[in-house]
């Protein structure tokens, strides 16, 4: 095998430093080298800790060619360059770094420990006790073991094989005890550091002699069944039965040996008892989803017990009337039912599909409730006072929407709560100020997030939530929304009335059908605001691509057409699709273009955020524009850098952030819950196989405000309107004391979450043409086998609106 490649040099600049993850770009000295390279310095860039300026290391990597900057090193790993001829030490020694230490002392130090200097203080610091006094012998030693320690424990560390990344994780987090809890319990990193699965826990532990029958592998294996089970199929439980089987699975198939069913009882039942897990009869639940349906219980039950305000009807009548003058409409009686209710009740709860009045009735609550409570609804009059209506979302785009429809400010619920991250799970934020709280979208919600909401109310918060309980289930854990709808003792009305189908809507029509589990004879017909395509999955791109050329020629804005698919992976998959939109809608030209992993980033492209980041105020799910691109060399962080805005909200990643965005053209319909979009575009094939459920392509079509093209084969939207997911496993109803019919209490195992599929999906390699061998350029997109080629009626039915 050829000598690794190495730099070794003194550090003349750290560029860039990120103390999150220790990425770093340094210049270096370049003192020797094995490389062909003549250069006196280089770029050096990588996960690499805690180094000095001016002090000289030995890095490890390989060469890469930038295009503008040159020849750059990729560090792999790297270590400090301690001189080890006599002179060079005693010089390092009595240095700064050593305060204390002096020439005449350093000699000495160094007549004891002639060879491995630097090891052999480190494990025998007692033969320097004629040299030094004990406080400045564990002075000296304690600085040594900070400037050496580190690269001693991640250079023992690199026998595992972990990304470097990782390897600085479990050292900050162990520092000089990372060794030994790696040899003791390797197990432990799977709790404790993000990145370590049990499979790689196992592996090391494998490495490290620990048996596959201790209890400690047993207790991970169950531990990390629980979280995954949960992760996966969106239940907060799992039953013991299952968990028994599903660890003994694990632990046998990950390093072949045979597992005693009566152990693995015994390990659950020890963790029980040690509050590692949590039970309710039979039902085994991971600890913070059990303590979060507890919360939501406690704090709901409370909220609701409280007595709501009485108001007298003829009182409501009056106010209602003055709002129907104000809005100029007329509430229908179930709409008027839900904003008495909302008025007199602390807890109350507003459903109903697209177009049933969901946000006319929000109106009118808000006027009602001013009304009744002399509340002045122009929040420029609260400079000293929080203004008492808080209007609350789980995406960005759905608060935006919330404070365009009725004019009053709304906020995410990780904004309005101060929760900075997404994982943080103990991060329970701000408790909320004000007198009414409206959350919409709440069926997009999951256990962990409803929780830190709820525990946030004061108790006399009037609290209202609003969602279409038949949409998608929350991609975390739990059916938070569905579940409550089930408890008796909340005030809560179904609004089922169309409104919208006099506005020449059949979208909605079509929605509230698959919605009921029909879809209508006539699904395949041409209407004024919907078409359908019949196309098998290799054609989709082929389709899309041609509706996508006229919709350009028309003069349309790209970014209104919106196409929504279930998978990332395959040929009809939202990766390839986003490359075949993105070359005909913002080709490259004469431009500037970043590559990130599968994908380039081009100024002019629409891109999805993937995360929340309440601190920069974009959050996941929300939709942007790249404005600049900005090569590393013009910036501060030493990084290339891509600007965007997010609704006029500027925001701006270096390199290593780009993860927390992709390209939006084609995007899941997971993620665009909470979103809408004036043309959409909904594939569905057979080969989407299990993510075809009634739910997902509900939630599809209620995302179209204006025009609809479903594209895909009609027996896989039978499919998905005939395939009710089922019910996820939960224990909130119960809490609540309702009995749940056995039926509905036990999801099934189709029920597997879907964006868990995705996450698999994008792991697992799939055995289907590759984007890259089928990039659509404009010249082929001409060329298009002409039996598919759309006529220009087919595709009227984006026009009409802009034309
Ligand atoms: N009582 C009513 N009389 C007349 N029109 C109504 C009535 N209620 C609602 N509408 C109209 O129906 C349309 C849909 O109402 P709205 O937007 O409130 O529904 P929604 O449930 O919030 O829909 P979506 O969830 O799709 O946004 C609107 O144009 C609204 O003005």
């Amino acid at each position: 095998m050829a000598d690794k490649l190495y730099f070794t040099g003194t550090i003349e600049a750290i560029f860039f430093s990120n103390p999150s993850n220790f990425y770093k770009v340094i210049l270096l000295e370049v003192t020797d080298t094995n490389a062909d390279f003549s250069d006196s310095e280089i770029v050096v860039n990588g996960i690499i800790g805690d180094v000095v300026e001016g002090d000289s290391y030995k890095f490890y990597g390989e060469l890469t060619n930038h295009p503008k900057y040159g020849e750059q090193l990729k560090v792999t790993t790297y270590e400090k360059n301690v001189q080890t001829s006599g002179a060079g030490l005693v010089k390092y020694l009595s240095s700064d770094h050593f305060p204390g230490i002096g020439q005449k002392t350093a000699e000495k130090i160094v007549a004891i420990f002639p060879e491995n200097t630097i090891d052999g203080i480190l494990d025998e610091p007692e033969r320097l006790s004629g040299v030094l006094t004990d406080v400045k012998l564990k002075a000296f030693v304690k600085r040594l073991s900070e400037n050496h320690g580190m690269e001693k424990i991640l250079s023992k560390l690199a026998k595992y094989e972990l990304p470097s990344k990782i390897n600085f994780q479990i050292y900050e987090l162990y520092k000089e005890d990372t060794l030994e809890v790696i040899k003791d319990n390797p197990y432990q990193l799977v709790f404790e550091i993000k990145g370590i699965g049990f499979k790689k826990a196992d592996k090391i532990a494998e490495d490290e002699g620990i048996s596959a029958t201790s209890d400690a592998r047993i207790q991970a294996g169950l531990i990390h069944t629980v979280l995954t089970n949960s992760l996966e199929l969106g239940d907060t439980y799992i039953e013991a039965r299952d968990l028994l089987e599903k660890t003994i699975d694990l632990l046998e198939s990950a390093r072949n040996v045979e597992i005693l069913p009566n152990q693995v009882v015994e390990n659950i039942n020890f963790l029980l008892s040690e509050g590692k897990l949590q039970a309710n009869d039979t039902k085994i639940f991971e600890n913070s989803l059990y303590f979060a349906e507890d919360g939501i219980h406690q704090r709901l039950s409370k909220l609701a017990n409280r007595i709501g305000e009485t108001v007298d009807v003829d009182k409501f009548d009056t106010i209602i009337q003055e709002v129907e003058a104000a809005l100029e409409i007329r509430y229908d009686s179930l709409q008027k039912d839900a904003i008495y209710k909302a008025l007199t009740h602390q807890f109350f709860i507003l459903t109903g599909g697209p177009g049933t009045g969901k946000t006319t009735v929000i109106k009118g609550i808000i006027r009602a409730y001013a009304a009744l409570h002399k509340v002045d609804l122009n929040p420029d009059n609260y400079t000293d006072d929080v203004f008492p209506i808080v209007q609350v979302a789980p995406t960005g785009r759905a608060a935006r929407r919330m404070n365009e429809l009725t004019g009053l400010p709304a906020a995410t619920i990780h904004r309005q709560l101060g929760l900075n991250s997404d994982d943080l799970e103990d991060d329970f934020g701000n408790d909320l100020s004000g007198s009414l709280l409206i959350v919409d979208e709440f069926s997009m919600v999951d256990t962990w997030l409803a929780n830190k909401l709820f525990a946030a109310i004061p108790p006399s918060m009037t609290v209202i939530l609003v969602g279409d309980a038949d949409q998608l289930p929350s991609v975390g854990p739990g059916q938070v929304f569905a579940d409550l709808l089930k408890i008796p003792d909340f005030a809560s009305v179904k609004l089922d009335k169309i409104f919208r189908q006099g506005e020449g809507s059949t979208i909605t029509n079509l929605a509230h059908g698959i919605k009921d589990g029909q879809l209508p004879p006539d699904f395949t017909a041409k209407k004024p605001d919907r078409s359908y395509i019949e196309s098998n999955a290799a054609n989709i791109p082929n389709y899309i691509g041609q509706i996508a050329s006229a919709w350009l020629k028309r003069g349309n804005d790209p970014f209104d057409l919106q196409v929504l698919i279930p998978m990332y992976k395959g040929v009809a998959g939202i990766n390839h699709v986003n490359k075949v939109l993105q070359e005909l809608f913002n080709p490259l030209e004469e431009r500037l273009e970043f590559a990130f992993q599968e994908t380039v980033f081009r100024q002019g492209d629409k891109v999805l955020h993937l995360v929340n980041e309440a601190a920069l105020d974009v959050f996941n799910g929300d939709i942007g524009e790249i404005t600049d691109l900005v090569p590393a060399k013009y910036t501060e962080s030493k990084q290339d850098e891509i600007v965007m805005s997010f609704d006029g909200n500027e925001v701006i990643y270096p390199r290593g952030e780009w993860y927390k965005i992709t390209l939006a053209y084609a995007m899941s319909i997971h993620k665009s819950q909470g979103s809408e979009f004036p043309s959409v575009i909904v594939p569905m094939v057979s080969s989407y196989s299990r993510m075809l459920e009634r739910n997902l392509l509900y939630t599809a079509i209620t995302r179209a405000k204006q025009s609809l093209i479903l594209l895909g084969e009609s027996n896989s939207f039978q499919t998905a309107v005939a395939r009710q997911g089922a019910n996820r496993k939960t224990y909130l109803v119960e809490r609540f004391g309702v009995e749940v019919p056995e039926a509905e209490a036990h999801g099934t195992q189709d029920n597997e979450s879907v964006e868990t599929l995705e996450v698999v999906e994008e792991l697992v390699s799939e055995n289907v043409t590759t984007p890259e061998t089928y990039i659509l350029t404009e010249e082929n997109i001409t060329t298009i086998d002409p039996m598919i080629g759309l006529t220009e009626e087919d595709v009227a039915v984006f026009g009409s609106k802009f034309s």
